[in-house]
């Protein structure tokens, strides 16, 4: 059987594969011991998607969760993580279970653990729960007494989307009427993206909104060839944007009105830049390695430090935790701002694209034009190679021992290894190898200020690697 094990963000498994009824126990259970080990008279939330059976197995949660003697509060309907993470801080809990698989394909499921600060788990937490489903798997799970009495039920959408709405700017929308699309990909995002646009005062049209656990044939991730039913929809009428959320809510997605999809980084640099001239000081900008360096530039120009961390929002959050981050986010379509959960929001990051936009009166694309023409244009691009097991570990051998000076005519000038392979090249280019920790694949990622140079690059690191 497969390992149980807390990739990137959470446990995801294929369900009656390895996601099971029987594996949730376990998990659920590691999770109780953790908590009450950590945590006096501890209380958890428990939330679920859209997908499958997610109902059931946070149901199961809920059941080993108070079998262990732990207050539980249940969510009455599927709930996105971000506003899961909020329940967490707003009612002062130990932590929250949330099931999903996110933007994985339908059938899969996973869960996620947010501790009391209302982020992902860092590494350190998930490594403890993992030794107790090691244990527990070993030892067997026993009988559970769940206890009907310790299981409350409830509703958090209110609270969430007024906290939400208060970090947004709602002059900016006064004396206009932003028409906007919104695509909640049959995931989490149902009613929140819309219902917060819609109290903004924009005129909103909604698509994909109702429960369809094979999100309509597609992945539920909001990027280019998930969303080509937006496009057509944005093209055939007249909007000002277009706005989506990923399966479980936590990722953004946003398409400018004529239909050209506008990246995740492109959207962090943008709000990024935004946020710095409307919102008060902060020390830093927080990005991933894998996330485009126009944040370093945008940051240097303010005086505030661009972090680096490795892929994965648990090390964003550390960053707007304890280094006064005013905005965090990753090109796999993950951010946050300061004053709000250190978890990503797909639902925040949708109005604060709508909030730029009615502010500055000009569509996405417009905006980014006029952030390159000052600091200049960068070209990035991502490849996800699915490769056999053997294949994956050989490529991998060879980025251990990666001795290339040069690449594609270019000297490598700094080689970063805190997760993969990030090199960067003297005319500010560079590259990332990395295995995924949430897929099958590795990805390779790659920028420049040149777009054939961006093409030679990648085509090299793939030649080296034999990919
Ligand atoms: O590249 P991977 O390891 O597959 O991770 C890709 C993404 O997966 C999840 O969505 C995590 O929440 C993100 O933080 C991460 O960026």
């Amino acid at each position: 059987m497969k390992k149980i094990t807390f990739g990137t963000d959470g446990w995801r498994g294929v369900i009656a594969d390895d996601f099971t009824f029987e594996n949730v126990k376990v998990v659920a259970q590691a999770i109780s011991e953790y908590v009450l080990e950590n945590y006096e008279n501890p209380t958890i939330i428990v939330g679920y998607d859209y997908r499958f059976h997610s109902e059931n197995f946070a149901k199961v949660c809920a059941e080993v969760l108070s079998s262990n003697a732990i207050h539980v509060l249940l969510s009455k309907q599927p709930i996105p993580t971000p506003a899961l993470a909020h329940a967490v801080v707003k009612k002062g809990v130990s932590g929250a279970i949330m099931i999903t698989a996110s933007h994985n394909p339908y059938y899969y499921n996973g869960i996620k653990f947010i501790p009391h600060y209302g982020g992902p788990a860092n590494t350190q937490i998930t490594d403890k729960i993992v030794k107790n489903v090691e244990r527990i798997q070993k030892e067997g799970l026993g009988s559970l007494n769940p206890d009907e009495k310790l299981i409350e039920y409830f509703d958090h959408k209110e609270e969430y989307i007024n906290d939400v709405l208060n970090l947004i700017d709602k002059k900016a929308f006064e004396g206009k009427t932003l028409k906007v699309l919104v695509n909640p990909m049959y995931g989490c995002g149902i009613g929140y993206v819309d219902e917060a646009l819609k109290r903004l005062g924009c005129e909103v049209k909604v698509i994909n909104n109702w429960r369809d656990p094979l999100f309509g044939g597609h992945l539920p991730e909001p990027n280019l060839e998930n969303m080509k039913d937006l496009l057509e929809v944005i093209k055939s009428e007249k909007f000002d944007l277009g706005l989506a959320t990923d399966g479980d809510a936590d990722r953004f997605g946003v398409v400018n009105p004529d239909g050209e999809y506008i990246s995740a980084n492109e959207v962090i640099f943008m709000l990024a830049d935004y946020l710095i001239k409307t919102r008060g000081k902060a020390s830093s900008i927080a990005r991933t390695v894998a996330t485009t360096s126009m944040l370093d530039k945008i940051a240097e120009k303010h005086n505030m430090r661009c972090i680096e961390t490795p892929v994965g929002f648990k090390y964003i959050a550390e960053c707007l935790m304890k280094e006064d981050s005013l905005i965090g986010g990753e090109e796999s379509g993950g951010l946050s701002i300061k004053g709000h959960v250190p978890e990503k929001d797909g639902i925040l990051a949708d109005l604060l694209v709508a909030e730029t936009v009615a502010k500055l009166q000009k569509s996405p694309k417009e905006i980014l034009k006029s952030i390159e023409s000052e600091y200049g244009k960068l070209y990035n691009k991502r490849i996800d190679v699915r490769t056999t097991s053997q294949k994956k570990e050989e490529a991998l051998e060879r980025i251990k021992n990666f001795g290339k000076s040069e690449v594609a005519g270019l000297k490598c000038t700094e080689y970063r290894t805190r997760d993969g392979l990030k090199v960067i090249l003297e005319d500010m280019s560079w590259f990332l190898v990395r295995p995924s920790g949430t897929e099958d694949l590795i990805r390779i990622y790659g920028e420049s200020p040149d777009e054939q140079k961006l093409e030679k690059i990648l085509l090299d690191v793939r030649g080296y690697l034999g990919l």
